[in-house]
């Protein structure tokens, strides 16, 4: 079997102990790779003064983990600067926080160049190279020009966006190109996918091949949609462990007389903290009998807070907290309980199954892997009800959760009260049905299609369709012809 090297800027290998850092992208590869024999490549989370190019290896549950600092200036530009302050909220539709310093973009290249040399000598023949997330997207175009001709696949965990939005970036075009030295580039929902295909056909007078693949800058590349999901077995085995119960009857035993309403997020604006707020703050207002008996547990670990739109919002949230809790307190109660610091999953996996709806509200986002740990933690006999923005990647597969616009109060306010009222047979209903897509597009399956696609398999190439009124389902769907370059 060939090797698999994943890439991606966060690296974050299991321990076992289910104390991984906060991020869906980390906790899907520390799954994904969990059966593979490969070597998991990117930076280590440290700064030195200059750059040094030394590999730090450590094997950790049968993965060989290849980190390499950053030097302080690279994380500025390429880390705080390109892929946060530019490729982030600008992906994520927020171009009035989008900057587009020359400076970053160069910062932003010559990290992608540092990473290829350091990984190019681990690089074997036969070993596929799977590239991850915005951070990374001129890796392929590096490793290219160091003579790797492996199969590369790229996937990007957050939206694709509309091609007006992605002119915006000065310099638009050599990141696109950027994205063809892969032999398959996948996003999460069909709608990212389109998105990208229109900015190729109708940016650069790109075209689909025959057999369904994209020709664009003399390059061809197989795109296609690949929605992610969770190590569902893990997180069931996870919400029995005793730590998991533990969280879970200290809760139960504070919600007695109450019900407690969740929501985990890392602190970030694309999460629709806020606009979950003022929903929250709605509910309260409109339904007087539920004020000293519904609380909101807001779990937020900080998140990128060297950037100023990170610390713009934790001042904010910190203000509209307050003022929500100093109108709607009693003396022995909190409407809404505050967390800026992160837990470990068993942990997050009690206090889930003891909340009996979940508020996931994200303005954009790539997928939403919280949504589904949610359900994976639920008990099948009195399961809880998730609340779903539909700009959530997962909203695509989700159609059993309650699906809300976030930029209304009044829907959040209105679906908080019918999950809080919802009787067991309907609870049960869409919960069973959300399990179901939980467990069947779990990261296994995720990972496996990708691969097999990055694999050029000639019989099974799987792809994700999605219509309006189904579910995405992962289908067999075409033979590739031979590889692509
Ligand atoms: O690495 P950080 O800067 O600390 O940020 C954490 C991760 O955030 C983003 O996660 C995305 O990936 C999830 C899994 O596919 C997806 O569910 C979510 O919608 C995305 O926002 C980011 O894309 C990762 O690169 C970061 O590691
Ligand atoms: O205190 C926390 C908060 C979040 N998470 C994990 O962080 C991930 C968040 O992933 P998601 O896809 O929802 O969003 P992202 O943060 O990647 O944008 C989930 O697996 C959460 O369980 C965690 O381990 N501890």
């Amino acid at each position: 079997m060939s090797r698999l090297i994943v890439v991606s800027n966060r690296v974050n290998p299991p321990s076992g102990k289910g104390e991984e850092s906060v991020g869906g992208l980390a906790m899907a590869l520390a799954a994904a790779l969990r059966e593979y024999s490969g070597i998991w490549f990117g930076w280590s989370g440290k700064t030195t003064p200059e750059f040094t190019g030394q590999l730090n290896m450590q094997r950790v549950e049968g993965v060989t983990v290849a980190t390499v600092d950053l030097e302080e200036g690279d994380y500025q530009e390429y880390y705080n600067g390109y892929a946060n302050k530019t490729l982030w909220p600008l992906f994520h539709y927020r171009v009035d926080l989008t900057a587009y310093d020359r400076s970053f973009g160069e910062g932003y290249d010559r990290v992608n160049k540092r990473f290829a040399e350091t990984l190019r000598p681990l690089i074997e023949p036969d070993d596929i190279i799977w590239v991850h997330d915005y951070h990374l997207i001129p890796m392929a175009r590096e490793l290219r020009r160091l003579g790797v001709t492996n199969r590369i696949g790229f996937f990007l965990h957050i939206p694709w966006p509309a091609h007006q939005l992605v002119v915006t970036l000065p310099r638009h075009r050599p990141l696109v190109e950027a994205l063809f030295h892969y032999d398959v580039v996948g996003f999460q929902t069909e709608e990212s996918l389109q998105a990208f295909e229109g900015y190729v056909f109708n940016e650069v007078g790109g075209e689909k091949t025959e057999d369904g693949r994209l020709r664009a800058f003399g390059q061809i590349t197989e795109a296609g949609a690949f929605p992610i999901g969770i190590d569902a077995d893990d997180f069931a085995r996870i919400t029995k462990s005793p730590r998991a119960m533990r969280v879970y009857d200290r809760m139960a035993a504070h919600s007695v007389f109450r019900k407690m309403v969740v929501g985990v997020d890392r602190l970030d604006y694309s999460k629709g903290l806020e606009e979950r707020l003022l929903g929250f703050e709605r509910f309260l207002h409109d339904h007087e009998d539920a004020r000293r008996e519904v609380m909101l547990l807001q779990i937020a670990p900080l998140s990128r807070d060297e950037v100023e739109a990170y610390q713009d919002i934790r001042s904010r949230l910190d203000g509209l907290i307050g003022r929500i809790n100093g109108a709607y307190a009693e003396m022995d109660f909190t409407p809404i309980r505050y967390l800026n610091r992160s837990y470990r999953r068993d942990e997050l996996a009690g206090v889930y199954r003891a909340a009996k709806a979940a508020l996931v509200t994200p303005l954009r986002d790539g997928m939403n892997l919280v949504a589904k740990e949610y359900v994976a933690s639920q008990n099948s006999e009195d399961p809880g009800v998730l609340i779903l923005s539909r700009f959530a990647g997962a909203a695509r597969q989700m159609k059993e959760a309650l699906i809300i616009n976030p930029n209304s109060p009044e829907e959040i306010s209105d679906a908080l009260a019918q999950a809080l009222a919802m009787d067991e047979t309907e609870r049960k209903r869409r919960w069973e049905d959300l399990m179901d897509n939980v467990t069947r597009q779990d990261v296994t399956a995720w990972r496996d299609d990708f691969v097999a696609a990055l694999k050029g398999d000639p019989t099974v190439m799987a792809a994700n369709t999605e219509t309006p009124d189904e579910p995405a389902v992962t289908t067999v769907k075409k033979a590739l012809v031979g590889a692509k370059k």
